[in-house]
C-alpha cells in the first residue's frame, strides 16, 4: 500500500513563488495591526530586559567581591549591591511581563488568521462544483482546512516574530560583547553559526521525515476510516484478519518513520549541546587568564558567561523558525491554491432570480459530458418539456444517463449543448440560490445528518413550525412510524441515519424535500427501497401537499413511473422512446420490453402493494 498523491501540489515552483506566499500571509497578518503592534513592542522590550540581565549580574558580581574584600569602600558597596540587586529582579519581572504580552498578541493574531483563513477555506467548499469534488478527494479537502491552517497560523508567533527577537538579542549582545571585549566576545558567540546552522538543518530533515509521516497517517486515518463506515462489508466477508493486516502495514511505517525523527532530534541536540559547552569552556579558560591577569574583572566574565546562557536558547530555535518558514510556505501554497480556485458553477455576472410563473421546465436539445471526461457524451440531444402538475417519468438501463438529467436541473453541472429553461429563463442566468430552491432533489443516496429527525426534515428551513414539518412527514408516509419512536422527532438518527431503515431513510429525505414545496420536483431512484403499496400512499399525498408542481420521476420500477404524463426512455444518454404508459405498450419496443419482464406472468404484480414490506409505513 502506498500513500496517495496530495490532489494540492506542496512545493512553490520557484523562490520567489515561496517568498510571494509568505507575503501574502504577512499580509493577512496585518489586518490586524495593533495586536501586531503589541506583540513586536512586546517582543523588543522583552529583548531590552534580557540584555540588561547580563550586565547587572556582572556589575553584582564585582560589588560583591568589593563587599567581601571591605576597606573603606565595603559599605558604600554593600548599599550599590542591594540596589543592583533591586535593579536585578525589577527587571526579571519586566522581562516576564513583556515576554507575556509578546506571546499573548503573537498568538492572539495567529489564531486570527487561522480563523480567518478556515471560514474562508469552508466558503470556497461550499461553493465549488461538482466537477471539482469529482476530481479532489475529500481527505485532501480536510487536510488542506485543518492541518494546513495549522502551518499558517504558527507562522508569526514562530516565525516572524522570532525574526525580530533574534535580530534584535544577537545584534545587540553582538555589538555589547565584541566592543566590550573583541576576543572574549568571538569565543562567546563562536557557538552562535554552527548550532544555528545545525538547528536548521536538523529541522528541515525533521520536516521531510513529517511530512512522509503525516502521508502515512492520511493512510492510516483512511483505512480506518473504510474500516468503521464499511463495517457491515468487513464483518459480513469475515475479513478482520484482512483488514487488520492491512493497518499493521502502514502502522509499521510510521512507526519507522516516529524512530528516524527521534534519532534525528537526539544526534542533533547532543552535538548543538556540545558545541555550545566547548564555546563556554574556551571563554572560561581566555577569560580566567585575563581575570588572572587583571585584564578584566570577574564581574565581566560573568556578564559574557551570562549572555552566552540567554542566547543558547534562540540560538538553538533559529531552527524553528526555519521550520515555520517552510512549513508557513508550503501550507500556504496549498491553501492559496484552494482559495484561488474560481468555482466554474457560479452566478453570472447579470444573473437574475428565477421567477417561476407559469411553470413550464424546458430540456432543449441538451448534450452533456462530464468534465473529466469531455470526450465521452452521457447525453445527447435530450428535449422534453413538462407543465405545472406534469408528471415526467425516466427509465432506461443503468449508466443511460438519468441521474444525470437531475443533476443538470439545480446546475450541479452546466449542460455543454443546448439549454435548459424554466419559464423561458435559460438556467445559466439565473442565481444559484434562487434555482436551487424551486428545484427539490431527491437523490439517490438519502444521506441524513448526525441529529434529530425534526433537524434533518427540517433541513432546508430551520424555522419551519412543527406542524409544517409534521404535515411533511406524513405525506412522505413516515408520521407514524416517528410518533412509534420513544422521543418521536427528537429521536437522533445515528451517523447518516444508521439506525434506520433504507425505506425510513428514502422517506425522511422526502419529506425533507417536500417541506419546502418546490415548483420542480426531482425524485431520483428515490422510492427503490420502498414498498409499491407505500410508494402509492406517498404519491397521492404528495399530489395534495406538492399540488401542481413539476415531478420528474426517475426509477428501474415502472410501477413507480407508469402514471406520469411522459415516460422517457432513455439508452446511451438518447431518448429512444417516449409516450404515456399505454402508447409505449402499444408501440412493443423497449419499454414494452422492459414491462414484460418485470410483470410476466400477468399484470398483478404492478397492482400489487406489497404493504406493510417495510412494516413503517404510516
Ligand atoms: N461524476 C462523474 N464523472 C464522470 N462520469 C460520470 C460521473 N457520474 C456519472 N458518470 C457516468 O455517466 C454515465 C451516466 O451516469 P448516470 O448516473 O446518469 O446513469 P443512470 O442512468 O442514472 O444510472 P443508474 O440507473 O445506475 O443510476 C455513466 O456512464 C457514468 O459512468
Amino acid at each position: 500500500m502506498k500513500p496517495r498523491a496530495s490532489s494540492f501540489s506542496s512545493k512553490p515552483s520557484d523562490v520567489s513563488e515561496g517568498l510571494g506566499v509568505l507575503t501574502r500571509i504577512t499580509r493577512m497578518t496585518l489586518a490586524y495591526p495593533w495586536q501586531v503592534g503589541l506583540a513586536v513592542a512586546g517582543t523588543v522590550a522583552a529583548v531590552m530586559m534580557q540584555l540588561s540581565i547580563p550586565l547587572l549580574l556582572g556589575r553584582a558580581v564585582d560589588q560583591a567581591q568589593q563587599v567581601i574584600t571591605g576597606g573603606t569602600q565595603g559599605q558604600a558597596a554593600e548599599q550599590a549591591l542591594w540596589a543592583t540587586a533591586g535593579m536585578l529582579l525589577f527587571v526579571s519581572v519586566a522581562r516576564g511581563i513583556f515576554t507575556m504580552v509578546q506571546n499573548y498578541y503573537a498568538e492572539s493574531v495567529g489564531h486570527h488568521v487561522a480563523y480567518k483563513i478556515r471560514l474562508m477555506c469552508y466558503e470556497k467548499i461550499q461553493h465549488l462544483s461538482f466537477s471539482f469534488h469529482g476530481r479532489v478527494h475529500s481527505g485532501d479537502l480536510i487536510t488542506v482546512g485543518l492541518l494546513d491552517v495549522e502551518g499558517v497560523r504558527m507562522f508569526f508567533s514562530t516565525g516572524l516574530i522570532r525574526v525580530v527577537l533574534l535580530t534584535l538579542l544577537i545584534g545587540i549582545g553582538a555589538f555589547m560583547l565584541l566592543s566590550t571585549d573583541l576576543v572574549l566576545g568571538l569565543l562567546a558567540l563562536s557557538f552562535v553559526p554552527f548550532v544555528g546552522w545545525r538547528s536548521a538543518v536538523s529541522r528541515l530533515q525533521l520536516r521531510a521525515a513529517w511530512l512522509r509521516l503525516q502521508e502515512w497517517l492520511a493512510v492510516l486515518t483512511q483505512v480506518m476510516d473504510e474500516n468503521l463506515s464499511g463495517i457491515r462489508v468487513v464483518r459480513a466477508f469475515a475479513a478482520q484478519a484482512f483488514e487488520l493486516a492491512k493497518f499493521d502495514r502502514a502502522s509499521k511505517v510510521t512507526l519507522g518513520l516516529q524512530h528516524e525523527r527521534v534519532d534525528i532530534r537526539v544526534r542533533n541536540t547532543s552535538v548543538m549541546t556540545f558545541s555550545f559547552f566547548i564555546a563556554m569552556g574556551l571563554v572560561l579558560v581566555v577569560g580566567g587568564y585575563q581575570v588572572k591577569t587583571g585584564q578584566t574583572s570577574v564581574g565581566t566574565l560573568t556578564s559574557f558567561l551570562t549572555f552566552m546562557t540567554i542566547l543558547q536558547m534562540p540560538v538553538r530555535q533559529i531552527g524553528m523558525m526555519v521550520n515555520s518558514f517552510a512549513r508557513a510556505s508550503t501550507c500556504g501554497y496549498r491553501l492559496f491554491q484552494l482559495l484561488d480556485i474560481e468555482p466554474d458553477i457560479r452566478d453570472a455576472d447579470d444573473a437574475k432570480s428565477l421567477d417561476v410563473k407559469e411553470g413550464v421546465l424546458r430540456f432543449d436539445n441538451v448534450d452533456f459530458a462530464y468534465p473529466n471526461a469531455p470526450d465521452r457524451p452521457v447525453l445527447k440531444k435530450v428535449s422534453f418539456t413538462a407543465r405545472r402538475g406534469q408528471t415526467i417519468g425516466i427509465v432506461g438501463p443503468p449508466g443511460s444517463g438519468k441521474s444525470t438529467i437531475a443533476s443538470l436541473l439545480p446546475r450541479f453541472y452546466d449542460v455543454t449543448g443546448g439549454a435548459i429553461t424554466i419559464d423561458g429563463q435559460d438556467v445559466r442566468h439565473v442565481t444559484l440560490e434562487s434555482l436551487r430552491s424551486a428545484v427539490g432533489v431527491v437523490q439517490q443516496d438519502s444521506f441524513l445528518f448526525t441529529t434529530t429527525i425534526e433537524n434533518n426534515i427540517a433541513y432546508g428551513d430551520p424555522w419551519a413550525s412543527d406542524q409544517r414539518i409534521e404535515r411533511a412527514a406524513e405525506s412522505a408516509q413516515l408520521h407514524n412510524y416517528v410518533l412509534g419512536l420513544p422521543q418521536d422527532y427528537n429521536t437522533v438518527v445515528g451517523e447518516r441515519g444508521v439506525s434506520l431503515s433504507g425505506g425510513q431513510r428514502q422517506r425522511l429525505s422526502i419529506a425533507r424535500v417536500l417541506m419546502l414545496r418546490p415548483p420542480i420536483l426531482v425524485f431520483d431512484d428515490s422510492t427503490a427501497a420502498i414498498d409499491a403499496g407505500t410508494e402509492q400512499r406517498i404519491r397521492s399525498a404528495m399530489h395534495r401537499m406538492a399540488g401542481d408542481s413539476i415531478m420528474i420521476v426517475i426509477a428501474h420500477r415502472l410501477s413507480s413511473l407508469m402514471h406520469a404524463d411522459e415516460i422517457l426512455f432513455l439508452e446511451d444518454g438518447e431518448i429512444v422512446e417516449r409516450g404515456t404508459h399505454e402508447a409505449l405498450l402499444a408501440k412493443g419496443g423497449r419499454y414494452h420490453a422492459l414491462y414484460e419482464l418485470q410483470v410476466r406472468p400477468g399484470d398483478e404484480m404492478l397492482n400489487e402493494t406489497e404493504e406493510g414490506k417495510d412494516g413503517n409505513a404510516s
